[in-house]
């Protein structure tokens, strides 16, 4: 893509898979250029080649990472439309990692990447109008109920969600910054029958949506010229349970 080209692409984390890669299959759809960060070069990462897609490595494990991964998308382009802060991991407490290190893994791709990423991407987001330019934090349903299981990951993500407040107040007008939170989109393949029978009854609506519910979402959010600063959730009526 031209350096100069006058449709700004949209920027989107982790999408060699599941959400992301949905998310980027659907811009490439709508003829709109995309950048995406992927870690792990999954099969999918050369079709979005194949399509135009500017594919870039990502590894945000350290802060490092982060800022090369940063510097590779500025020699990239010089606006960007939006910002899709998905990439994340679900790790819950287990013996085989310490809880320093659980903690210090769900803070580094829940806190520090999207905080550090917002930062240099500002002056791409900038300058091009009004509502112009948008950024989405991707968080969790768990952020308003906590998780015993996931206690390091649900934290980092509720500091992801205040950190949604904090850049809408700091970038507006001309950029949005909102959060969608989603409970139970899509299971993950090594789910069990028993896993998906019990996840499914947490919610009123027990289906698993699949990724269009966020896609959705995302378009309308980025359609819009009024909303920002908000948590959006995506949860079947969980909370109603
Ligand atoms: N799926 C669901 O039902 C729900 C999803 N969400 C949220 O929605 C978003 C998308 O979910 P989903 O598609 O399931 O996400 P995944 O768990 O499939 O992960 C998305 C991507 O993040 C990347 N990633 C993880 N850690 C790092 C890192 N340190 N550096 C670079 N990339 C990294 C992964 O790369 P790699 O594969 O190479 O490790 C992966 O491709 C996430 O933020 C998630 O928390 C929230 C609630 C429910
Ligand atoms: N990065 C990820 N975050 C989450 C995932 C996932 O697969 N990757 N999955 C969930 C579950 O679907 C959960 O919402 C079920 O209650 C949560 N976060």
């Amino acid at each position: 893509m031209e350096l100069t080209s006058p449709v700004r692409p949209i920027l989107i984390t982790g999408a060699g898979k599941r959400i992301g890669l949905a998310l980027a299959r659907h811009f490439l759809a709508q003829q709109h250029p995309i950048i995406i960060s992927y870690r792990t070069r999954y099969p999918a990462i050369a079709e979005l080649e194949q399509a135009g897609a500017i594919c870039l490595f990502g590894d945000f494990s350290t802060n490092a990472g982060i800022e090369q991964f940063a510097l590779q998308v500025k020699e990239h382009c010089n606006g960007l439309r939006a910002v899709l802060h998905n990439a994340s991991a679900w790790l819950s407490e287990s013996t085989e990692v310490s809880p320093a290190d659980t903690l210090a893994l769900m803070l580094q791709i829940h806190v520090n990447t999207p905080y550090l990423l917002n930062h240099y991407f500002e002056p791409l987001l900038r300058g091009h109008g009004h509502a112009s330019s948008d950024i989405i934090h991707f968080t969790d349903y768990v952020v308003e109920r906590g998780s015993d299981k996931h206690i390091a990951y649900a934290a980092s993500k509720a500091a992801l969600d205040n950190m949604t407040r904090s850049f809408a107040r700091k970038l507006a007008p001309e950029v949005k910054v909102n959060a969608i939170a989603p409970a139970m989109i899509m299971f993950n393949e090594h789910d069990d029958a028993q896993y998906r029978k019990e996840a499914l009854n947490k919610s009123l609506m027990k289906v698993a949506p699949g990724e269009q519910e966020i896609i959705g979402l995302v378009d309308y959010l980025l359609n819009s010229q009024y909303v920002t600063g908000r948590t959006h959730s995506v949860d079947g009526g969980r909370p109603l349970r």
